[in-house]
């Protein structure tokens, strides 16, 4: 336990405070020694036994003899409770002010002394059961402190020393170190250590209990004689190295001797009195135990104290375990969900519906026709898939995908699943192209320069006319940007304006080359991205259909007879998505105003329209490929018609909206 506010003493102790070296406090103090008398028991009444001890106050008893007139001498304890003095009045007064000795960093030690069936056991309980309220309760009165609170149980029988809490662990060896706080001890009975006589096991376990009761009650003796009576035997048995402490040294002691009222018990009572009175004459030191209260503020600050670690452990097995009985639950949830998916399939296949009915229809609608290719990749080195090709495979799949409307929704879910990895696929491929048009311009940059001024070093170097009389010395390629070239010497104007206009026209060439490549690349970056945009709005279609599924087979409705009724909601959608689509298309292939809005005027989303819509898409699709063709072309390769033709579209637009 860590130090708390000391407990306010209940007996009076002998106390005197001094200092060690090292600055702590050291209480010199008595031993609390108290007798507790109990009332005679059943059998010393059935044989009419005689009370034969008196208490004459608090402080006092006296052997009175029945058989006597006058009383013998006194013997005098800091307490003496009598028989109808509850456990709590023993405790409060006898034990109470050493058991929260603890709290303040004290080694604190309580013993029960007396011969068996005194009532030393029916004391301990009370103490330990009061002791133990006590200490929580104070914990929880003193929040502005941690606490650790360490528990063990040891018996020692036959000089052997047991776990209590750890049967099984075998006998421990005592360490002479072991820095203790609080030890509750209940002997054995005390007229063991005078029975010489017995024989065979008895004898092994007499003669142990003899050792253990006689180097005690030695010790005693000894220590109440002084500092100065000699040699202290507490190693000579397992209670006297485990009590060494409590016994004359660093701690806080109450004994609490039992005795019986009865006359036949008087020679028994006299022994544990006599060891009461030595007792009382032991002098303790008890000072707070720095080191072992450093020691325990330093596992309290450290992330993981020594006592959380095996409840951190223990808790991790607890979650390993729930995790392996999750698995197992949700394997027998599979396997009922399939168990239920055959179920159904065999109604569907009693009511008559043919092979190719909603399940089939859902596996052959939803796989794409590309689902398992990968999206292709683009580099340098492959040409780019042409924009209209792409765009009519992705119609291709989206009108087949379209057509049915599944009624699984695992299967959606699985759809879903794929739509996602192949989105996540074309994003990262949209941006491993858009690096690639950087690096592509930087390299062609660069290329061109380098190609560019090779170029016009052998132009330069080979003398295209006779009449050159200079030779052109190129010292950088980026000495001269403009392709400019100065000879060492002046050549003839002629030769030179044509070794300029030649430079020219291969920049120009090299410019275009690069351009061309460039938008090439950025066109399928453009492209990938209108995937990545389509999928997404796929997969929320996809899910919007599992959800209905769902709420629909929450409510018990048969999927096949509402299979028919969820195609209209789909086609409203599509129909939703691809005028949008037109509209955009329109604008960007500068459609009139007119035209647009006869297109709107015209399809309202009936069903009959599903055919007209996709022509009219394919045709504009085609028609923004071609404009966009026309757009990125070289302009070495246009003629000013297509080009013309654009111009006066954009015009005749923008005369409309004028108008
Ligand atoms: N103060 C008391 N008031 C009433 N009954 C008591 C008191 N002390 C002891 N007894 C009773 O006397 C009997 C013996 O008590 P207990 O077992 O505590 O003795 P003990 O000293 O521990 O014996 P042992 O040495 O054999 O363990 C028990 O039945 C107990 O309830």
């Amino acid at each position: 336990m860590m130090p708390g506010t000391p407990a306010t003493p209940s007996a009076e102790l002998q106390r005197t405070p001094c200092s060690t070296p090292g600055g702590s406090k050291v209480s010199e103090e008595k031993i609390l020694v108290t007798v507790r008398l109990r009332p005679l028991n059943r059998r010393e009444q059935a044989m009419y036994d005689l009370i034969a001890w008196d208490c004459l106050d608090e402080h006092t008893i006296v052997f009175n003899n029945p058989n006597h007139e006058r009383p013998s001498n006194p013997y005098t304890f800091d307490k003496v409770f009598g028989p109808m003095c509850s456990t709590q009045k023993v405790y409060e007064e006898g034990a109470k002010d050493v058991a929260l000795a603890a709290l303040t960093g004290m080694n604190a030690t309580i013993f029960a002394y007396g011969q068996t069936r005194s009532g030393k056991t029916f004391t301990m309980r009370g103490i330990t059961e009061n002791a133990v309220r006590d200490i929580f309760e104070h914990i929880k009165n003193t929040p502005e402190r941690d606490f650790v609170l360490k528990f063990s149980a040891l018996e020692i029988y036959n000089e052997t020393v047991v776990d209590l809490l750890k049967c099984k662990s075998g006998s421990l060896r005592l360490l002479d170190d072991s820095g203790y706080l609080q030890n509750l001890v209940d002997l054995a009975g005390s007229e063991r250590a005078s029975q010489t006589n017995a024989d065979g096991t008895r004898l092994k376990e007499g003669s142990h209990i003899n050792r253990s009761l006689l180097t005690l009650t030695t010790v005693i003796r000894k220590l109440s004689g002084g500092k100065r009576s000699g040699h202290i035997p507490y190693r000579d048995s397992k209670l006297t190295r485990l009590l060494q402490s409590s016994l004359g040294g660093n701690a806080r002691t109450a004994i609490i001797c039992t005795i019986s009222p009865a006359l036949s018990h008087v020679e028994q009572t006299r022994n544990t009195l006599s060891f009461a009175t030595s007792a009382k004459e032991v002098t303790n030191s008890a000072k707070i135990n720095m080191k072992e209260v450093a020691r325990l503020e330093a596992e309290l600050r450290s992330p993981e104290p020594s006592y959380l670690r095996s409840i951190l452990e223990e808790k991790d097995l607890k979650i390993q375990q729930m995790e392996r009985e999750m698995k197992e639950l949700k394997q027998e949830r599979d396997l009922a969900q399939s168990l239920l998916e055959s179920v159904r399939k065999a109604k569907k296949v009693q009511k008559g519906s043919d092979q190719c009915g909603p399940s089939g229809q859902v596996a052959r609608c939803l796989s794409f026709p590309g689902d398992n290719e990968t999206v292709p990749t683009h580099s340098r080195d492959t040409p780019v898939t042409p924009r209209s090709q792409t765009r009519g495979a992705n119609r291709r799949k989206a009108i087949v995908r379209r057509s049915v409307t599944s009624t699984d929704p695992s299967m959606l879910v699985n759809e879903i699943r794929k739509l996602e990895q192949i989105q996540k696929q074309l994003g990262d491929e949209a941006n491993r192209a858009a690096l690639e048009v950087l690096h592509e311009e930087v390299d062609l940059h660069q290329l061109g320069n380098k190609e560019t001024a090779e170029t016009i070093a052998k132009l330069h170097a080979t003398p295209s006319d006779d009449t050159v009389a200079g030779s052109c010395k190129v010292t950088s390629p980026k000495s001269d940007e403009k392709g400019t070239c100065k000879s060492s010497k002046e050549g003839s104007p002629a030769v030179q304006h044509s070794s300029t206009v030649n430079v020219k026209k291969m920049q120009r060439m090299f410019k275009n080359a690069a351009e061309e490549n460039i938008r090439s690349i950025k066109s399928y970056v453009t492209e990938l991205k209108e995937r990545v945009t389509k999928l997404s709005y796929q997969k929320h279609l996809l899910l919007c259909q599992v959800i209905a599924l769902e709420k629909d087979q929450e409510a018990g409705i048969d999927e096949t007879d509402n299979i028919d009724e969820s195609l209209p909601g789909t086609w409203e959608l599509t129909f939703e998505e691809d005028r949008k689509e037109i509209i955009m298309l329109c604008h960007l292939c500068h459609f009139s105003i007119i035209h647009r809005t006869q297109f709107y005027l015209l399809f309202k989303g009936e069903p009959s329209d599903q055919i007209y819509m996709e022509v009219e898409l394919r045709r504009l699709l085609w028609l923004e490929q071609h404009f966009s063709d026309l757009g990125n072309a070289s302009p070495a390769l246009l003629g000013d018609e297509p080009a013309g033709s654009v111009s006066a579209r954009i015009k005749a637009l923008k005369q409309e909206r004028e108008y």
